[in-house]
């Protein structure tokens, strides 16, 4: 394992799952260290996750070879005026970027230099290991990007991108996906309560059936996804009617529309930022 140390600016629902799928995978907890503004949430992550902590974002990256910018989009600019304010020498280290809709050139503008960079578009399933990144560097060795795939494996996959356009829909794939496969299980769940199952047992037939699914497609990667449905549908049975009604009401056109609407607001917040 690598003895860098890396800071996250902004430790948040993104960075936890981050840091927690790095701890479980064997990095030295020592090795990380977590900022957030507000104390309450710090104490949480030093609670949860031992991490060193410190509310200073300034200490942090003093402190680190590696910077993991996770605050939100919209307080990106503000967070690295600070950093050019400060002073600090930056120019060597390597900083990574999981917010949406902020390219290099804008993350360098806002930083006032032409820093190494890493766009990451994770998700959060990282705190599981079961997580997605998609990865784009500029300007980076060989060492650094090995670094960082390092850190992305231990969430789960790393997949590297050859153009930055690619992050948006990286965005629309597994970014942003997991709330389409949340909203999916809450509606069975509402449904399955409106039928008279109480609570705990709505939930625990969700979760259960999603995570056999998921299982199913996952240990049988020579089965397509469209086939392992066929193999749940009796021909003139119940899972086809249930199927083909969704299909009238056109579901793949809509999740590919949803998927279209990820993308143009991703590029729409490129023009904002
Ligand atoms: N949540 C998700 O599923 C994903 C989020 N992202 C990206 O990750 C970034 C963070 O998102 P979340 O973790 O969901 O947001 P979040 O709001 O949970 O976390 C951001 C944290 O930063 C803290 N913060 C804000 N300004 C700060 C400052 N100046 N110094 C120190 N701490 C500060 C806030 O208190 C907050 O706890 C965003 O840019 C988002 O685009 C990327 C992929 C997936
Ligand atoms: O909703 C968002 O903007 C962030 C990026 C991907 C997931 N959450």
């Amino acid at each position: 394992m690598s003895n860098k140390t890396i800071a996250f600016i902004g430790t948040g629902n993104m960075s936890y799952a981050i840091i927690g799928g790095m701890i479980k995978s064997g990095f030295d907890a020592q090795s990380i260290i977590a900022t957030n503004r507000n104390a309450e949430k710090l104490a949480k992550v030093a609670e949860q996750l031992s991490v060193r902590t410190t509310q200073d974002n300034l200490e942090a990256v003093a402190a680190a070879d590696v910077i993991v910018l996770s605050v939100k989009p919209q307080m990106m600019a503000e967070l690295c005026q600070t950093f050019q304010d400060a002073d600090i020498d930056i120019s060597n280290k390597l900083f990574i970027s999981v917010a949406a809709g902020i390219t290099v050139a804008r993350l360098r503008e806002m930083l006032g230099q032409p820093v190494k960079m890493v766009r990451c578009m994770p998700n959060t399933p990282s705190l599981l290991g079961r997580g997605v990144s998609g990865l784009y560097g500029v300007d980076i060795s060989d060492e650094e990007k090995d670094y960082v795939e390092q850190v992305f494996s231990s969430t789960g996959i790393a997949l590297w991108l050859d153009e930055e356009s690619k992050i948006n829909d990286v965005i629309a794939v597994t970014g942003s996906s997991p709330a389409y496969f949340f909203l999916f299980m809450e509606a069975i769940e509402e449904k399955a309560k409106s039928l008279g199952f109480n609570a705990e047992e709505a939930r625990k037939l969700v979760q259960q059936t999603a995570l056999g699914a998921a299982e199913m497609a996952l240990s049988q990667p020579e089965i397509s996804i469209a086939q392992l449905r066929a193999n749940v549908t009796s021909k003139g049975g119940t899972t086809h009617a249930a199927v083909e009604h969704l299909k009238a009401q056109q579901l793949p056109k809509t999740v590919a529309d949803a998927m279209d609407a990820c993308i143009a607001r991703a590029e729409a917040m490129e023009k904002e930022i």
